[in-house]
């Protein structure tokens, strides 16, 4: 995590794909409270892979899970989109490969988002036959509105980056991950003179809603999750997904 001038560019690598599984989700958790110690002037998410930001959760962590590990999970994962969401310091998306599902809620967490041709974003959980949480909901009307949101959340509806753009799911198109970093680079120098506090608290302002949802609901939200997973039509649902996955790499 090099910090240039104050800002850090926090890079996800596990590969393959950068699924999200509880070490990986407290590693992130743990890089943003860091940042927020170190008062940092400025984060920029990317992915170490050529083609994929992140693959969204593990799905292994959901797939025949022990109870309080799956617990564990969705705790991690609460956590560290809560530290995310509420970041004092500002923050882009450099939206370097695929980013659906869960990768898409990463970047629907940052302020701004730049994408690289060619490559696909969205909330698909509804095409896997699961249901994005409430606040992952939340931050896609945030990002596009209720209309929009609606329409892709039902759908499941994964978008180009040409129809991110359209639909205001991302910021910028950039050529290539190098030009992503510049325009996120750019966007934070934009920025830097803005006074910190007014700033942290306007941000914090609008997200306060979407924000006290989740914390005054934490354990309802964690029930519901293993309510739903442990359903045997929903783990069958998970074993045919990880299937076609693993048919595809074949
Ligand atoms: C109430 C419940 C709410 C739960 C909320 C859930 C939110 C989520 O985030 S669910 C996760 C949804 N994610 C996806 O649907 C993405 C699935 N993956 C893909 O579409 C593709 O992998 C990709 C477009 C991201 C990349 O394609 P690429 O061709 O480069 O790689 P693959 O050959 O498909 O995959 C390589 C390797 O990685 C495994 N894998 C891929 N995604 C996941 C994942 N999300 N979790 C675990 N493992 C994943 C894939 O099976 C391959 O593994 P093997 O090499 O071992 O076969």
């Amino acid at each position: 995590m090099p910090l240039k001038m104050g800002v850090a560019t926090v890079t996800m690598n596990r590969p393959p794909v950068n699924s999200l599984n509880t070490e990986h989700l407290e590693t992130l958790h743990r890089t943003f409270i860091r940042l927020e110690n170190e008062k940092c002037r400025g984060m920029i998410l990317t992915s170490s892979s050529p083609t994929v930001f992140s693959a969204g959760l593990d799905i292994r962590e959901m797939y025949k899970p022990e109870l309080e590990k799956a617990r564990k999970f969705w705790r991690t994962l609460q956590d560290m989109w809560l530290k995310l969401y509420s970041s004092p310091y500002p923050t882009v998306a450099a939206i370097n490969g695929h980013a659906p599902a869960g990768g898409c809620l990463l970047s629907l967490s940052c302020e701004y988002r730049v994408i690289v041709p060619k490559v696909r974003m969205g909330l698909n959980e509804t095409q896997l036959g699961i249901v994005a949480p409430q606040w992952f909901q939340d931050c896609m009307r945030n990002a596009i509105g209720e209309r929009e949101a609606e329409k892709a959340l039902i759908a499941g509806r994964m978008f180009s980056s040409e129809e991110a753009l359209k639909v205001g799911l991302v910021d910028e198109i950039a050529q290539n991950k190098e030009e992503c970093i510049q325009k996120a680079e750019a966007f934070l120098a934009s920025q830097a003179n803005l006074p910190m506090l007014a700033r942290k608290t306007v941000k914090l302002g609008f997200r306060h809603q979407t924000l006290s949802r989740l914390l005054t609901g934490r354990e309802a939200d964690t029930k519901i999750f293993i309510d739903y997973i442990f359903q045997p039509k929903v783990q069958k649902g998970l074993e045919m997904y990880l299937q076609s996955l693993s048919k595809k790499a074949a």
